[in-house]
């Protein structure tokens, strides 16, 4: 089946259902899509592999990249660095495989300035109540982390609102409905 694009973005608030949506697509169509090797700066452990896993890369090198505008996004964990390069998205295509990027707005604002020229598609809750009772019941996260995860949401439904900043927005409401305007968006009928 022909997809719409060789290159996914997804995005949405925290909790609004984009890891449910995916992972149900990757286990209906298990060898259309293909994953970028995000890049780090932490040490390998052991059985990891360089380039599978991660592109285990040096902090100096990656700075360097990253303020060359290389990647699409990149963020420090306990003192590590981790990324998505624009490059590990073209080697994803390269292979055939259509590449999803499950990212957030700042991410998706990166990526329209590259030439990658995804479609953009964006997982919507119901309402911002309905997005709180399943952050809860997620159970994932304390208190403080849900707050914070609900305050950035309104900043993602705000830019999502705003004309031409989404080919799609799929309102996750009831997952059967979700998970078919997502089939939709991705494939082509031919
Ligand atoms: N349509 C739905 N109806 C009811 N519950 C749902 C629905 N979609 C997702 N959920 C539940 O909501 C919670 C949040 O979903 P999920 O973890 O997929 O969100 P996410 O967007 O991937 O979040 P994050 O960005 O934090 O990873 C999960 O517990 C999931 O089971």
């Amino acid at each position: 089946m022909q997809t719409a694009a060789k290159i996914f973005v997804i995005s949405g608030p925290s909790g609004s259902g984009k890891s449910t949506l995916l992972k149900r697509l990757f286990n209906d169509y298990p060898d259309t899509f293909g994953f970028s090797v995000s890049h780090t700066t932490r040490k390998p452990r052991p059985g990891e592999v360089n380039g599978k896993d991660y592109h285990f890369v040096e902090k100096a090198n990656m700075e360097e990249e990253v303020s060359q505008g290389k990647f699409i996004e990149s963020a420090t964990f306990s003192g590590n660095m981790y990324g998505t390069s624009i490059k590990s998205v073209e080697d994803v295509v390269a292979t055939g495989k259509v590449c999803m990027l499950d990212i957030d707005m700042q991410g998706v604002q990166s990526v329209k300035k590259t030439n990658l020229n995804p479609r953009y598609i964006f997982v919507q809750p119901p309402s911002m109540e309905i997005l709180e009772q399943r952050l809860r019941s997620r159970g994932t996260e304390k208190e403080d982390a849900i707050q914070a995860r609900l305050a950035a949401s309104k900043q993602e439904l705000e830019y999502a609102s705003q004309k031409g900043a989404y080919d799609n927005v799929i309102i996750n409401d009831d997952l059967t409905s979700a998970y078919q305007a997502l089939v939709n968006a991705i494939f082509t009928k031919a």
